[in-house]
């Protein structure tokens, strides 16, 4: 075994998996597997790549290639996630109706594989609170929501006691608490120096603290969804007994095919699913269930005398007229000189919200007004819900793409003078304004490809490149 495991962490594996230890210790020998999640509103399923079993968008790669050269990933239209974890998808089809229209926290949310995931599962007639309470986390949650481009979701920066005063607010909540990590030694061998028995037993005070600080949010009947990155029973199993003993709770159990390799556990009463990276393709992960059976329900909302949001003028709503399919399903709002548009048939909560919470992102930002002027935002270009023919759009190929993306300047063929959504392989990427002889580039300074792009842009090496869409047959 070349990973130097900690001596306590190896004696409570061995008694944890007994025989099968070796065969555990083996499988961290081995790379982790690469895969990635799909959002199917950017683009096909790959044809050509094997799939993670338990999610329909999920697949893995054979190598890591260097995703930060590839646009699509940029424009969104693939996360790279850890395949384990996507098991989430499971839970939530399983455990709610996904069809109906619900509210749903992701509690610790950053950087946003798990609320991505959520996303494109809800219904477009659902809200998605994606929660962090670490700021520059939260601003990064925030950037991946906006390129994922659902306009459902709000992103918020709270204390988990913060959000447990909603009373009886979300349908759903799942918490991927912060754990000790034990699953990702392989992935990041940096997570074995911070593991210790007294660490494990912070984290497990600390998950009892997070899932009491937000429990009153749940409804009666809501269903909550636990997951950590961890094998110790301490942070997995005996948190969701403990919880059983102190709130009104009741396990949740889910079908699994036999060729998953997931191993269910059950602790009073209490189920569980665990994988191991020697009998699933993924790093080590833990998710269980429950049904919130009692509790307090949710209080009515009654309008703000004084609302925190405010509605658009007509004559702002009228310059970025046509801009967003169906532009019925939203409510433009104004703050400062910010037009962002929000689910409508959530503003009586979304006024909550905003009221009481720290929102870093909400909805969609469509433009920033000025005078008589609209121009049109990042999160637009790269939302779901801009509208198809609104603004002409330019197909770039690989290496213009990179450029755009550097914030190089870029030479646009054929467009019109005016915004330009500039696009690889169909998937939005940015603006750029074309003006008579040059075009000036819109991408965020704070998203832009850092690296250097010299040695990946000689024409001996751009061909080789990886693009998700070259697996699309
Ligand atoms: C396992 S990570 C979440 C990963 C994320 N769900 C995903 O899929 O991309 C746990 C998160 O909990 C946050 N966190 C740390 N302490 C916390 C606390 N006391 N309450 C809530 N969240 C916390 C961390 O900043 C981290 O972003």
């Amino acid at each position: 075994m070349s990973l130097a495991l900690p001596a306590p962490f190896q004696t409570r594996m061995q008694s944890q998996l007994g025989e099968a230890y070796s065969a555990f210790t083996d499988a961290l020998d081995q790379p982790s597997p690469t895969s990635i999640r799909v959002n199917r509103a950017k683009m096909p399923l790959p044809t050509s790549l094997p799939q993670v079993p338990w999610t329909e968008t999920g697949f893995y790669l054979s190598v890591r290639p260097s995703f930060t050269l590839d646009p699509m990933f940029h424009g969104g239209a693939y996360y790279v996630q850890e395949a384990s974890s996507m098991f989430l998808e499971q839970a939530l089809k399983q455990s709610v109706d996904l069809s109906e229209p619900l509210a749903v926290l992701d509690l610790c949310g950053a950087p946003g594989g798990k609320s991505t995931h959520i996303a494109s599962l809800l219904s477009e007639e659902s809200l998605l609170v994606a929660n962090e309470v670490i700021k520059p986390r939260a601003n990064i949650l925030a950037e991946n929501i906006q390129k994922w481009g659902s306009g459902n979701v709000v992103v918020t920066n709270n204390d988990p006691s913060h959000i447990g005063k909603l009373i009886g607010f979300f349908d759903v909540m799942v918490v991927d608490a912060p754990c000790s990590g034990e699953g990702m030694f392989r992935k990041d061998p940096d997570a074995m120096n911070e593991w210790s028995e007294a660490n494990v037993k912070l984290c497990s005070e600390r998950q009892r603290r997070i899932l009491m600080d937000v429990w009153d949010a749940l409804k009666p009947g809501g269903v909550l969804i636990y997951s950590t990155c961890t094998y110790n029973l301490e942070e997995n199993e005996e948190n969701l007994a403990w919880l059983a003993q102190q709130q009104d709770a009741e396990t949740i159990t889910l079908d699994l095919s036999p060729d998953w390799g997931i191993t269910e556990t059950e602790l009073e009463g209490m189920h569980g699913y665990r994988f191991y990276p020697h009998r699933t393709q993924g790093e080590g992960f833990f998710l269980a269930a429950v049904r919130k059976t009692e509790g307090e329900e949710a209080r009515t909302f009654k309008k703000s005398k004084r609302p925190f949001l405010v509605l658009a003028s007509k004559q702002e709503k009228a310059l970025v007229q046509g801009w967003l399919k169906e532009p019925k399903n939203w409510e433009l709002v104004k703050h400062k000189e910010t037009l962002r548009a929000l689910p409508h048939a959530w503003m009586l909560e979304l006024e909550q919200l905003y009221e009481n919470l720290r929102v870093v992102y909400g909805g969609i930002e469509v433009a920033e007004v000025m005078k008589n002027n609209a121009k049109p935002l990042p999160a637009l270009a790269l939302s779901q819900h801009v509208s198809e023919d609104a603004f002409p759009r330019a197909e770039v190929d690989l290496a213009t793409a990179l450029k755009f993306l550097h914030r190089e300047d870029v030479v646009l063929e054929n467009s019109a003078n005016g915004w330009v959504l500039v696009q690889f392989n169909g998937v939005a990427l940015g603006w750029g304004k074309k003006l008579q002889n040059r075009v000036n580039n819109h991408y965020p300074k704070e998203w832009r490809i850092r690296m250097s792009l010299d040695e990946a842009l000689k024409p001996e090496n751009v061909g080789g490149l990886f693009t998700l869409g070259s697996t699309i047959e």
